[in-house]
């Protein structure tokens, strides 16, 4: 492979450097002139992040491959900055065996664009019955340490409880959709004044809170690590708060789209709206922002969920939950914390990148650039600004809540071990290593 020679980027916002990449890792920091026959990337104006981390990512395959694949969904992760994503379960078959883990890793090594580590079901077919075979998926080539009925929650707390027993012996986690099924059932948005409004069955925020609460006693009483998926109440992040004080181990996500859209968007009736859990209100919005700055909040997830038209483009209550994230989140990241003339980029860092990818225990991935580190990394140009079309986004799907929108920070080249899978903006096509 050849060298690499990233010429005066300001490194996480720290100050312009140039970096010389050798072999996939960095090789030198500071000034340097030349560098025999490198390629060189101009990176004058531009951040350098390390590469975007996604703990939540459905990546559809297999079984919806007219949705997404692992090859569209991972060029969309790196066209987005990300240079890792982490594949939840609910595909068609379930990913609860090690075969069809193993599958979705050695896709992802195929198309070369994202490391994908697969997440594991936590019980057989997203049922909620019986355990799935997480030793077996543990001790697989794709090792899994992350697992999920994301979809569904396992709102059994003895299947709960037996699954963090099971995963704290190998330093492993349950990522919990929370969502008490009893408390949501038909429910179409945000439960409150707008959907009073408008006819449409609510989701509560309560049904959110009482497994998070709940979760975090199982935690602290097994001992064991719990992630909570797409936080999106003011409540929850006053239970996680809490339970962070009291040293449970616990962590949690939010998404973009929590982080700027309100249930005022369903009085379009534009299914592209409607997301699990639903967009919440203001002042849910104004909170998950403060927790995210402060940390409470510890990452920034996609749930990137992509659908076919026909499961989008039709009447509210038949259409499926979820929107894209991937190529929008880094910018509305941005955005939620206050904008790119303020733009904190070591807490944006920490956010999208460092902390996820502890989290998921990607070992090469979160890291600052620093001799001997892998040079998974990402440019951002803070200044430019783009407008979202849906038809060119690289995702095979196209709900996206934000078309049509100009949104801060472009990205204008990732790289994953020194490889551009990005660059001048554009998704390389060779990706081979
Ligand atoms: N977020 C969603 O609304 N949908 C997700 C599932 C999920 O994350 O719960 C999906 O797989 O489509
Ligand atoms: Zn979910
Ligand atoms: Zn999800």
């Amino acid at each position: 492979m050849t060298d690499l020679l990233i010429k005066s980027a300001d490194l996480v916002g720290r100050g312009r450097q140039d970096v010389l990449v050798r072999d996939g890792r960095v090789a030198e920091i500071g000034s340097i002139a030349k560098a025999g026959s490198a390629t060189v990337v101009d990176a004058d104006g531009l951040v350098l992040l390390p590469g975007l981390v996604d703990l939540h990512t459905h990546l559809r395959e297999p079984g919806r491959e007219d949705a997404e694949t692992v090859h569209s969904g991972t060029r969309a992760a790196a066209k987005g900055g990300y240079t890792a994503v982490c594949a939840m379960a609910n595909s068609y078959p379930v990913a609860d065996t090690a075969g069809v883990v193993e599958q979705v890793a050695a896709l992802g090594k195929a198309a070369g664009y994202a490391d994908v580590q697969p997440v594991g079901a936590v019980s057989v077919g997203l049922e909620g019955r019986q355990l799935a075979e997480i030793g077996a998926m543990a001790r697989s080539a794709a090792a899994v340490r992350m697992f999920s009925d994301d979809g569904h929650c396992v709102s059994d707390p003895i299947l709960m409880r037996r699954a963090l027993e099971y995963v704290k012996t190998f330093g492993g986690l349950i990522a919990q959709h929370a969502e008490e099924p009893r408390l949501t059932e038909g429910a179409q948005m945000n439960e409150g004044a707008v959907s009073a409004e408008l006819g449409l069955p609510g989701w509560p925020a309560v049904a959110e809170e009482a497994i998070i609460a709940r979760d975090v006693l199982l935690a602290e009483y097994t001992g064991a690590r719990v992630h909570f998926c797409h936080v999106s109440t003011a409540r929850s992040v006053d239970i996680i708060r809490e339970a962070k004080a009291r040293g449970a181990n616990v962590t949690a996500e939010v998404c973009p789209h929590h982080l700027l859209l309100t249930d005022e968007a369903a009085r379009t009736y534009d299914p592209v709206y409607k997301v699990n859990p639903p967009l919440r209100r203001e002042a849910d919005v104004a909170v998950l922002r403060g927790a995210l700055a402060e940390g409470v909040i510890d990452a920034v997830a996609t749930d990137h969920a992509p659908h076919a038209p026909q499961d989008k483009d039709c009447e509210w209550a038949a259409a499926r939950p979820g929107m894209l994230g991937l190529e929008t989140a880094l910018s509305i990241t941005v955005l939620a914390l206050g904008g790119p003339a303020e733009a904190d980029w070591d807490t944006i860092a920490e956010r999208t990148s460092r902390t996820p990818a502890r989290i998921a225990g990607l070992e090469a991935h979160g890291r600052d650039p620093k001799p001997g580190t892998e040079a998974n990394f990402t440019l951002v140009d803070p200044a430019a600004t783009w407008t979202v079309v849906p038809g060119e986004l690289a995702s095979l799907s196209r709900n996206t809540p934000y078309a049509g929108m100009e949104l801060p920070v472009t990205v204008q080249a990732t790289f994953l071990r020194g490889r551009a899978t990005v660059l001048n903006g554009k998704i390389a096509e060779e990706t081979t290593e």
